[in-house]
C-alpha cells in the first residue's frame, strides 16, 4: 500500500520519509536538500560531524521548526501540520533535555503522565528501575548521566512507535550505554523504528541496522550496514612493479603507500579488476579486508585518518628491507 505525500511516494513500510528539506538559519543554509527514508523496524544511525544538521533534522521531525522547503513525514503524517497527532506516537530525546529539575524522578513522571494516554506511569516506573534511577532523587541532584536517563525514561514511557534520539548516550557510563543500546534492538524487533544520532560510531555499529552520513546539511551516503560493509573494502598488497591506475579498481577513498606496500580503501570495488590485480606479475601478499563503520565514516566524510601505525597492514615483512622511504598519501 502506498500513499502520496506530496513530493515522494511513501511506502507503508517506511516510518520516516524526508524529502529534499531545505532550511536556513539567518540566511545560512543548515539543511540543503536533505533526504532520508527510514524503514519501519530500523535502528537508523544518523552520523555526522558537529554542525552537520542532525539536531535540526530531529527538530523538523518533531514539529519544533518548519523547513523552508521539502517535506518530512512520520508514520504518514506531515511533521509540521500534524505535530499534535505525532506527539503521542513519537518519543523524542533532545540533545539537551530541559526538565523541571526541582521535581523528583517520580514527580516528573506523574507530571508528564498527564499529557499521555493510560499506561504511561507503569512503563515510566519500569524504565526508572531498568535505568537504575533513584525515584526519590530531585533532578537537579542527579549526575549528567542520571539526568539523561530520566529523559530516556520519559521518551520511552508513552510506548512510542517511533523514537527520535539525539545523542542519547552522551554522558552515560559504558555499562548503561551498552545496556541502553542493546535495549533498542529489542525495541526495534517489536516493529518500532528508531532514528538515533550519535558520535559513538563503533557502538552504533553493533546496534544499528542502517546508517546515514550527514555532511553540510545533506545525506551523502545512506544504506543498511550490511550494504555499507559490502560496498567498502580495503585491499593491501606488496608490489614490485608498476601498479595500474587505482581508479580502475573502484572509487579510491584513501591510498596508503609504504615502500612497496600499498593499500587502497575502495568504494564499490570492481571484482574483475581486483582479480586481475591479484594475478598481476609482481603483486604478492594480496589481502582483501572488510572495513569497519568508523573507517568508512572517516573515508567518506574526509575527517583526519588514524595514524599509519594504528592501521591494519599486510602481514608481510617490514618495508624497510626494500630501501624505500616511507610515505603516505591520503586522497
Ligand atoms: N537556533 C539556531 N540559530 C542559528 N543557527 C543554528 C541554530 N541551531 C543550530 N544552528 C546552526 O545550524 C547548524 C547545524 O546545527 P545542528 O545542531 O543541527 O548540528 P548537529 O549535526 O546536530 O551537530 P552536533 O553533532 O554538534 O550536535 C550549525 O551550524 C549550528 O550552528
Amino acid at each position: 500500500m502506498t500513499a502520496f505525500t506530496g513530493a515522494k511516494l511513501m511506502s507503508a513500510d517506511d516510518a520516516i520519509v524526508i524529502d529534499r528539506l531545505r532550511l536556513k538559519y539567518r540566511a545560512k543554509p543548515v539543511l540543503d536538500d536533505f533526504s532520508l527514508t527510514v524503514p519501519r523496524g530500523a535502528v537508523y544511525a544518523l552520523l555526522g560531524d558537529n554542525g552537520a544538521g542532525k539536531s535540526t533534522t530531529m527538530k523538523v521531525l518533531t514539529g519544533q521548526i518548519r523547513a523552508d522547503r521539502g517535506t518530512a513525514t512520520v508514520l504518514g503524517f506531515d511533521c509540521w501540520a500534524k505535530a499534535g497527532i505525532l506527539r503521542h506516537r513519537v518519543g523524542y530525546v533532545p540533545d539537551r533535555p530541559k526538565l523541571y529539575d526541582w521535581m523528583t524522578v517520580t514527580e516528573i513522571g506523574w507530571f508528564t503522565a498527564g499529557f499521555h494516554k493510560t499506561g504511561f506511569q507503569v512503563r515510566y516506573d519500569d524504565w526508572v528501575q531498568r535505568l537504575r534511577l533513584d525515584p526519590k532523587k530531585r533532578l537537579k541532584d542527579l549526575s549528567k548521566g542520571g539526568y539523561a536517563r530520566v529523559g530516556l525514561a520519559l521518551a520511552l514511557a508513552p510506548d512510542p512507535e517511533v523514537l527520535l534520539l539525539d545523542e542519547p548516550t552522551s554522558g552515560l557510563d559504558l555499562i548503561t550505554r551498552r545496556e541502553f543500546l542493546g535495549s533498542l534492538v529489542d525495541f526495534a524487533a517489536e516493529g518500532r523504528t528508531i532514528l538515533i544520532s550519535s558520535h559513538s560510531i563503533a557502538e552504533l555499529e553493533r546496534t544499528a541496522s542502517h546508517a546515514g552520513f550527514v555532511k553540510d546539511g545533506k545525506v551523502v551516503l545512506a544504506s543498511t550496514l550490511d550494504g555499507l560493509r559490502s560496498r567498502f573494502r580495503r585491499v593491501a598488497m606488496r608490489c614490485a612493479g608498476v601498479l595500474p591506475d587505482p581508479a580502475s579498481l573502484g572509487t579510491v577513498r584513501e591510498t596508503v603507500r609504504t615502500g612497496r606496500f600499498v593499500q587502497y580503501l575502495l568504494q564499490d570495488p570492481d571484482p574483475v579488476a581486483l582479480d586481475s590485480l591479484r594475478a598481476m606479475p609482481g603483486v604478492t601478499d594480496f589481502e582483501d579486508q572488510a572495513v569497519g563503520l568508523e573507517e568508512i565514516y572517516a573515508a567518506v566524510m574526509g575527517t583526519p585518518p588514524p595514524t599509519a601505525s594504528s592501521r591494519p597492514r599486510p602481514s608481510v615483512p617490514a618495508a624497510a628491507e626494500d630501501g624505500y622511504a616511507e610515505e603516505e598519501v591520503w586522497s
